[in-house]
């Protein structure tokens, strides 16, 4: 797999793209034979105008303004928008003359930016999907810590909006597959753990870098799933047409992914509770929406 880097500041793209090369020697257990060496494939930096001469196959939307010196509290991801909805806006005619792909969407906040950018860009709805599965690593570290368990062995996902009105589906929660049950009480720390510890993060480590560590392996790990046809379903923010009852705007549900982007929004059965939390995030971002015509 070819990896492009495009980034209106072409000498940080370099830097990146360069870093990146590197450290794929150490995939696979380097030194290899040449046969495996050449499926590495190839890495490079454009700038701005770099689209005209790529045909990618996907792409991950990463273009944000820089963070405010403030952007330590959970509103940080809402304070973004401004930024980076014109920036969507910039970059959405050169995206709708490439052929349509899909696009993983990771620039903040990430539910209103996907349907900023599907609604620029105007292909099908299946191609945007909003990065999210962050929250499910914090969510699984969170219940492992609560159950004294390892949290590769915790499978809870995680639906809702990208920010505080994240909704883990623990009617699914399963330890060793095996269902397991919280309290009221358990269930409301990992909410406020997985709201509040990207920012408690955010305040040691700088407001200069956001969680790269946590998003770059989730961002393979999305990828990788698509080139495998995996159909089991991840659950990231996709515009919506009728699915949990909602016929519009941009929510985190499961989809079934490959690399023609969803083939299948799962709608699982799920707790009142976790309905009336869906329905409650999903009015908050129609409301952004709305307000702010996007
Ligand atoms: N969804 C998630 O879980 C998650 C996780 C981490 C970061 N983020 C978000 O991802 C975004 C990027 O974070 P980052 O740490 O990579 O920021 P960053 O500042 O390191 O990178 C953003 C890059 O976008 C470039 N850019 C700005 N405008 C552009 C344009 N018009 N065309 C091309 N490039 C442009 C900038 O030059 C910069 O290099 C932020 O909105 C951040 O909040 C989301
Ligand atoms: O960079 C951050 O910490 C915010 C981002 O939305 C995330 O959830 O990681």
């Amino acid at each position: 797999m070819d990896l492009t880097l495009l980034d209106k500041d072409r000498k940080s793209a370099w830097a990146h793209g360069l870093d990146i090369a590197h450290s794929t020697f150490h995939s696979t257990q380097s030194p290899v034979d040449q046969e495996t060496a050449d499926s590495f494939g190839a890495i490079q930096a454009v700038g701005s105008d770099g689209l005209d001469d790529l045909d990618p196959d996907l792409i991950v939307f990463t273009a944000a303004a820089p963070q405010p010196a403030d952007a330590t509290s959970a509103d940080a991801r809402d304070a973004e928008l401004e930024a980076n909805r014109s920036i969507v806006d910039s970059v959405a005619p050169a995206l709708r003359s490439n052929r349509p792909v899909p696009v993983l969407v990771l620039s903040n906040p990430i539910d209103r930016i996907t349907y900023r950018l599907w609604k620029q860009v105007g292909w099908s709805r299946k191609y945007f999907l909003g990065y999210s599965v962050s929250e499910t690593a914090r969510v699984a570290h969170r219940i492992s810590e609560i159950q004294d368990v390892h949290p590769g062995t915790v499978y809870c996902p995680v639906m809702g909006e990208h920010g505080s009105e994240i909704v883990p589906i623990f009617s699914r929660l399963r330890i060793d597959g095996v269902a397991t049950t919280l309290t009221d009480e358990q269930r409301s720390d990992v909410r406020r753990y997985a709201r509040e510890i990207p920012f408690e993060i955010a305040k040691e480590r700088g407001v200069s870098e956001t969680s790269r560590w946590v998003t770059s392996a989730g961002v393979v790990r999305i990828i990788r799933k698509m080139m495998a046809n995996d159909p089991s379903p991840t659950c990231l923010s996709t515009p919506l047409a009728g699915e949990y009852g909602f016929s519009d705007g941009c929510l985190s549900v499961p989809v079934v992914l490959t690399l023609d982007g969803v083939t299948d929004i799962i709608e699982w059965d799920l707790s009142a509770d976790e309905k009336q939390r869906l329905k409650s995030a999903h009015e908050t971002i129609c409301t952004d929406i709305e307000v702010q015509n996007l």
